[in-house]
């Protein structure tokens, strides 16, 4: 049974911050919020977790296997390279958007987004060590079918993009209202999903559904492990097994 640990990232009081004295440069916010994605990425990525940049101002990550003194030193260590500080809600759960869903309550009760007092909290728990299992993340990574041939090589970049951007909207909120999973592109044409117990029915009929509502075919690999990264490069296995075969749902497990 997953027990998925969810952590949301947002930046504290960021909206007033990119407006004060006076607009800052669009180019500047950018690559203070691509940098600032980057050591959190691998930050998490070195504890074997996952984040997902999502809105930048707000990141979803899924931290099984981090501690509260993880997060703290997360915390530290971005207000000391960053002009912006952070705020953390951590919440587990079977269900991934259960799992969100109470992390983000969790920062909401501690004060607004644009609350100049709310500082750098850190709220929720985590999963006992003693309590973590191997079949505790199931992580599916979806990918276009011959993205290259059917899109990056015949059509212009952003007509490309806009086709690869409907099947994320669709898989998302599919994913999201079906399933209580959270889906993220994570670039190029593939979207990695963080669910519950599922199935291969499941997972075929989001693969009919996407298809039949925008005609972008997809494929899945899907694995389950300790932690995100665990989970996460079983389901990339998972692919390359459809990528050989031709299949369209691989389970590793
Ligand atoms: N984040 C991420 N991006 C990937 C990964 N694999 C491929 N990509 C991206 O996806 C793009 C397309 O690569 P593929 O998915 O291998 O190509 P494809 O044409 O769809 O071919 P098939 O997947 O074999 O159907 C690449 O340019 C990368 O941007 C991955 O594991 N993670």
């Amino acid at each position: 049974m997953t027990n998925t640990q969810v952590t949301l990232v947002q930046i504290d009081n960021y909206g007033p911050w990119t407006v004060t004295p006076e607009p800052r440069r669009e180019a500047d916010l950018q690559t203070l919020q691509s940098r600032l994605y980057a050591d959190i990425s691998q930050f998490v990525g070195n504890r074997d977790g996952y984040v997902f940049f999502t809105r930048f101002d707000n990141m979803i990550a899924v931290t099984n296997g981090l501690s509260m003194s993880d997060h703290r030193l997360l915390q530290e260590t971005m207000g000391n390279r960053y002009p912006v500080t952070l705020s953390l809600g951590v919440a587990t759960g079977t269900s991934p958007v259960q799992a969100l869903s109470d992390a983000t309550s969790l920062v909401q009760d501690a004060g607004s987004a644009q609350d100049k007092s709310r500082r750098e909290c850190l709220e929720g728990r985590v999963i006992d060590d003693a309590h973590r299992t191997d079949d505790d993340v199931q992580i599916a990574h979806f990918d276009v079918v011959d993205a290259t041939g059917q899109y990056t090589d015949e059509l212009n970049a952003f007509d490309s993009f806009i086709h690869i951007e409907q099947g994320y909207a669709e898989l998302m909120r599919h994913m999201r209202s079906d399933h209580e999973s959270l889906s993220f592109f994570v670039g190029g044409d593939n979207i990695i999903v963080v669910c519950p117990d599922l199935e291969r029915s499941e997972y075929e009929t989001a693969i009919q559904h996407v298809e039949a509502a925008v005609d972008v075919e997809l494929q899945v690999g899907v694995g389950r492990g300790i932690s995100a990264h665990d989970a996460g490069f079983a389901a990339k296995h998972a692919l390359e097994t459809c990528r050989a075969d031709g299949t369209r749902v691989e389970l590793e497990w």
